[in-house]
């Protein structure tokens, strides 16, 4: 296995708050690792952090070996780094596919050159994107009339547009109902095995998490508590004191699949 990404000691302070504290983790080609911990425990500071979004107080950053430390966002995406929004981020007036096409574009460093052809370049690997979130037949709608799944789908083949080696989901699920959730983790973690992207999520929902995550951090107050196996994490008595407070029990294995 090849590390794709590697902290080592990263850190952000805001004035005296320390948002996030010394963390230090690899994540392995092809690995769907989750990143979680309750409300204001870092964990969109350090997603900031990876993008190029904030600059660390402390510590490095590695994107396969290279030290991408305080680069810039479009530096970082340029090398590979994909992203996901919490809040979609597509345009409602163009199509479908014509998103997927405008995402193509800009991979290629063709927009502006490109733009009165647009609607005529990339339309079959628009289209064998859309293929694999499933959205092929919905290509000519606008997106104006999507129900919030199938655009939480289309933002993933507009990630995938750019044939990111490492893609970054915050919260990829938030605001779905319980089934599109899995659904669309589901997605990803075929995405993960048939296209070898590696991914770091962040999410909410713990049956999310436990049901597809090959392994789990927990961040609590900015510091790493805990990394391991899903098993190593449910079973793991800190991590069910901090996490949300104290008092959790995370359903067994067979409890969720009852559920
Ligand atoms: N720009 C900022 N300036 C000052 N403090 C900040 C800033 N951004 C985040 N913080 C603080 O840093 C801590 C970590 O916040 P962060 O948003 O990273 O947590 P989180 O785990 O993503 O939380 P949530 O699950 O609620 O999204 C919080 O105490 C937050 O108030």
């Amino acid at each position: 296995m090849s590390v794709v990404l590697e902290t080592r000691g990263l850190t952000k302070a805001f004035g005296g708050l320390v948002a996030v504290n010394d963390v230090s983790f690899k994540l392995q080609k092809g690995e769907l690792l989750a990143l979680i911990g309750p409300n204001g425990a870092g964990k969109s500071t350090c997603f900031n952090m990876l993008m190029g979004q904030l600059k660390p107080t402390g510590g490095r950053v590695f994107l396969m070996g290279e030290d991408i430390t305080g680069k810039s966002p479009r530096d970082i995406w340029r090398r590979g780094v994909g992203r996901t929004f919490q809040i979609t981020a597509t345009y409602a007036s163009m199509t479908v596919i014509e998103n997927v096409q405008m995402a193509l574009l800009s991979h290629n460093r063709q927009v502006f050159r490109a733009l009165p052809f647009a609607h005529r370049m990339h339309r079959a690997r628009a289209l064998e994107l859309l293929g694999m979130v499933g959205m092929e037949a919905q290509a000519e709608r606008h997106c104006a009339v999507l129900a919030y799944g199938d655009l939480k789908r289309l933002e993933l083949a507009i990630a995938l547009a750019h044939e990111p080696t490492l893609l970054l989901m915050d919260e990829p699920t938030a605001g779905m109902a319980p089934r599109e959730r899995i659904a669309l983790m589901q997605l990803t973690a075929d995405i993960v095995r048939d296209q070898g992207v590696s991914v770091l999520f962040t999410e909410h929902d713990m049956d999310v998490v436990f049901a597809h995550a090959h392994r789990i951090m927990v961040l609590n107050r900015g510091e790493l508590i805990a990394d391991g196996s899903v098993d190593q994490i449910r079973n793991d008595p800190r991590v069910q004191e901090v996490y949300l407070g104290g008092g959790t029990v995370f359903k067994s294995e067979d409890e969720a699949a009852d559920a």
